[in-house]
């Protein structure tokens, strides 16, 4: 019996959330989807769905699927994770399914808290900080699905929810468990449905989820798992030893993020690189793919990465042309064929960049579930897996997550 069941809107921010409860203590296996059996001997499991940017009716149908799923479970405790940078929408899809979870489990409030202090993402008055600046100037307001162009959390959630939002504060926060109990009953008597939590630390997570120990629900980044230890007296898990790692090393960058973009350029000092123009997948898709298999199959004894092409004017070239969701799909699917084809080559670790091109490409090798190994970086952990290929040691790393070398340096951790 599970304690803690997790919905997660991406598979890259599922595996940080499954970090986290590791850390945490708690035995975790991640499932991509609602899968056909039961894990056992778990206290936590993470269903990773792709769900941030579908359709808020899909995202709800899905996320409810996977509750009923997780309560057949026996879990107690339900935790729906999103970006750490409230990737959404005026549309959804972080509101409505969070109301649409409420609903189900007949919690009149939740909370929602996306902080992850240790990759620099804080909340304060309600903002969204990403290192010192505000979300909205982060470069996230460019984001090709999910543009953040406004760093007040209230105001956004506002715009996605029928409930009414509050903002629980720092000030509260830091003078701990008692007294943001006591502001956050105050804000539900208020008539407050909907708390954005402000978080400037660690120490901030503990207290929040000491605090909200009493709520089926908790919502946000993978940040507040690292509180949620401290609710349960017998944490046991260590992280996981995974089989010993071989094979071919290859890097899929489908992430348009200012971090991947820096990895791709710390990268190109160190191995073979290659960049995948949307246009030219367009005019033809298989000769496009067959000339980057050519190029890669020789230079697959030592690491090598192949990414989309995301400079700003390629980016937006393809999405006049094609429009956002098609040049996106486009080009998730071609990552998602190319993984399919080079994994046949005795590639036995594979870095995924982007959310949505991790659930491209996870899905296109028939993963079933994730076993959590070494952390590479904060909310980046090795993994491991059984494709239909066959074994693979597999990292599947958020936009903005990692450090700048973490492509050159992700291998020496699972050597
Ligand atoms: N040149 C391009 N033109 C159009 N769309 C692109 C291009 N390059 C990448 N994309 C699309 O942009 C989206 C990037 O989303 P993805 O979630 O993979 O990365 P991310 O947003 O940086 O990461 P995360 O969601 O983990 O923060 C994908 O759908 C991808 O196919
Ligand atoms: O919370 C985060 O930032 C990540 O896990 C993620 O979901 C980015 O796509």
């Amino acid at each position: 019996m599970a304690l803690i069941g997790c919905i997660a809107d991406d598979f890259t921010g599922g595996t940080d959330l499954a970090n986290n409860l590791v850390k945490s203590g708690f035995r975790t296996v991640q499932t991509i989807g609602v899968p056909d059996t039961a894990p056992e001997d778990v206290d936590a499991i993470v269903v990773a769905l792709k769900s941030r940017s579908i359709p808020a009716a899909d995202a709800v149908r899905q996320s409810l699927e996977a509750l009923t799923w997780l309560q057949t479970q026996g879990c107690e405790k339900f935790y729906f994770k999103y970006c750490s940078t409230f990737d959404s929408t005026a549309k959804g899809n972080i509101g409505p399914v969070a109301e649409a979870l409420m609903a189900a489990l007949g919690c009149d409030a939740t909370l929602f808290c996306p902080a992850f202090p240790a990759t620099g993402r804080t909340v304060y008055h309600g903002y969204l900080f990403v290192g010192d600046v505000l979300l909205n100037e982060s470069g996230m307001e460019h984001h090709p699905l999910n543009p953040m162009t406004d760093a007040s959390l209230a105001r956004w959630l506002d715009a996605q929810t029928r409930g009414r939002v509050g903002v629980l504060g720092a000030d509260v926060i830091k003078r701990g468990e008692q007294a943001t109990r006591r502001q956050l009953a105050a804000l539900r008597d208020a008539g407050h449905t909907l708390i954005v939590t402000d978080t400037l630390r660690d120490a901030h997570l503990t207290t929040i989820a000491l605090a909200s120990r009493d709520m089926p629900l908790v919502t946000g980044g993978s940040g507040l798992a690292l509180g949620l230890g401290a609710l349960y007296s017998a944490p046991t898990s260590e992280v996981a030893a995974l089989p010993e790692a071989g094979g071919g090393a290859l890097i899929l960058a489908g992430s348009a993020s200012n971090r991947t973009r820096e990895q791709i350029e710390h990268a190109r000092q160190h191995m073979p690189i290659r960049a995948l123009d949307p246009e030219a997948l367009h005019r033809d898709f298989s000769a496009t793919l067959d000339a980057i298999e050519q190029w890669a199959v020789p230079r697959l004894g030592s690491p090598l990465l192949i990414h989309s092409d995301t400079r700003p004017e390629i980016v937006r070239k393809a999405q006049q042309s094609l429009g956002v969701e098609a040049s996106g799909a486009l080009v998730e699917r071609a990552l998602a064929e190319l993984a399919t084809r080079l994994v046949e080559h005795d590639i036995g670790r594979l870095i995924v960049a982007g959310g949505e091109t991790s659930g491209a490409i996870v899905r296109a090798l028939g993963i079933g579930s994730q076993r959590i190994g070494p952390e590479i970086d904060p909310g980046v952990p090795w993994t491991w897996t059984e494709s239909d290929f066959g074994p693979l040691h597999m990292a599947l790393k958020s936009g903005n997550f990692g450090a700048p070398d973490m492509f050159t340096r992700a291998w020496e951790i699972i050597e």
